[in-house]
């Protein structure tokens, strides 16, 4: 991870004159206002230590008795930052990340190892509430099997909101299970004071076992999560080598990168129900040629991805070609088509077909 030495811009520089915990919250609220002023003084620290030097190099692989290791449910609405999180926690992209919500759609594993802990990420799509076709109770059992058998939720809401659909994906949270409440987007939040009251009604919504305001794009920020999240992980071997980054293969993420590439550059005209089909993935040394369908539900979608005289879908293929290349180390040769299936997202045997659970 990079440890950058600019000092981040904390919003708490901007909250000095804002009351204390204390002048916010009622006496009752001794747990509460220890929780918030934890939390705030905890980030206050790792800005002060922003100048400290660069981390020192991999220490040697501990003894199995003294390793940790344990699951960790990244789980939150559509658009509060899940991907984000994981990739920096990860600290590389394993997780598309975009501006439309509901682009992650796979259950995707990534891990990292920091001394004797090795952290497993499980990502989650953003429980959808809105539609019930086949794609959304496949993208819900998901939510559902996640957080059933982890050490710890990590519940990501945008810090000082709440609504319907937070509630919905808060509702499926084991009360066994440790929760973290990660009020994500913090950067956006200027008063103190406004979180005060958040806070307490988060907290009688749910036992959160801790209270993170942070910023997913915040390298301070991430690492102080690493030291947070430890202490819930059981004393246990190591699953994977303490390198490994994720366990999805290649293919798979050729499939994200081409689906990232689409969305971004297709803006918020294409529906999140395209998706992405890896035809052909074959290696020859160095080399990788790939062939891919983007498949989607109506012809007018596929002349947004086409675009004038085929520009559109020539930068996908660049783009997602460039960055395939970043990711193998080699030359990639991709292919890109473009299908019409209508209804897939409506059908439950094309949603499996299509890799989804
Ligand atoms: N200001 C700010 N923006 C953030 C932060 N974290 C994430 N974002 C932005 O929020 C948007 C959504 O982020 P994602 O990581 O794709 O959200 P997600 O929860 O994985 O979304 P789904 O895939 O729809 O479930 C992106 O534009 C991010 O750049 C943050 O800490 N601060």
């Amino acid at each position: 991870m990079t440890t950058g030495k600019r000092k981040p811009t904390s919003s708490l520089d901007a909250t000095q004159s804002s009351p204390s915990a204390s002048e916010v919250l009622a006496p009752q609220d001794a747990s509460l206002e220890a929780m918030l002023s934890k939390a705030m003084s905890a980030r206050t620290n790792m800005d002060a230590a922003s100048d400290a030097p660069d981390a020192p190099p991999a220490k040697p692989i501990p003894p199995e008795s003294e390793q940790r290791c344990g699951l960790i449910a990244i789980v939150g609405k559509p658009n509060v930052g899940k991907s984000t999180l994981l990739n920096a926690l990860v600290g590389q992209k394993i997780s598309i990340t975009s501006r439309k919500a509901q682009t992650t759609r796979h259950r995707i594993t990534g891990m990292r190892t920091v001394e004797a802990t090795q952290f497993v990420f499980v990502d989650t799509p953003g429980f959808q509430t809105r539609h019930g076709n086949a794609l959304n109770r496949s993208l819900n059992r998901t939510v559902v099997g996640a957080v059933n058998d982890v050490d710890l939720i990590v519940f990501v809401v945008e810090a000082g909101q709440f609504n319907m659909a937070d509630a919905k994906v808060l509702s499926l949270l084991p009360a066994k299970t440790p929760a973290i409440l990660l009020a994500n987007k913090f950067d956006l939040i200027h008063r103190r004071a406004e979180i005060a009251p958040w806070l307490r009604a988060m907290q009688e919504r749910h036992d959160f076992a801790e209270f993170v305001p942070m910023s997913a794009n915040n390298a301070k920020d991430i690492e102080r999560l690493f030291g947070i999240c430890e202490k819930y992980l059981p004393q246990q071997p190591w699953m994977y080598g303490a390198e490994e980054l994720t366990d999805r293969s290649d293919r798979f993420m050729a499939a994200e990168i081409i689906r990232e590439k689409l969305f971004r550059l297709t803006g918020d005209e294409l529906p999140y129900t395209s998706t992405v089909i890896i035809d052909k993935y074959e290696e020859e040394g160095a080399l990788r040629r790939v062939a891919a369908t983007i498949v989607v539900e109506r012809d007018g979608h596929k002349g947004m991805i086409i675009g004038e005289k085929g520009e559109k879908l020539k930068r996908i293929g660049t783009e997602a070609r460039h960055e395939l290349e970043r990711l193998t180390g080699g030359k990639v040769f991709l292919e890109i088509w473009v299908k019409v299936r209508s209804g897939w997202a409506d059908d439950e045997a094309r949603v499996k077909t299509f890799g989804y659970e």
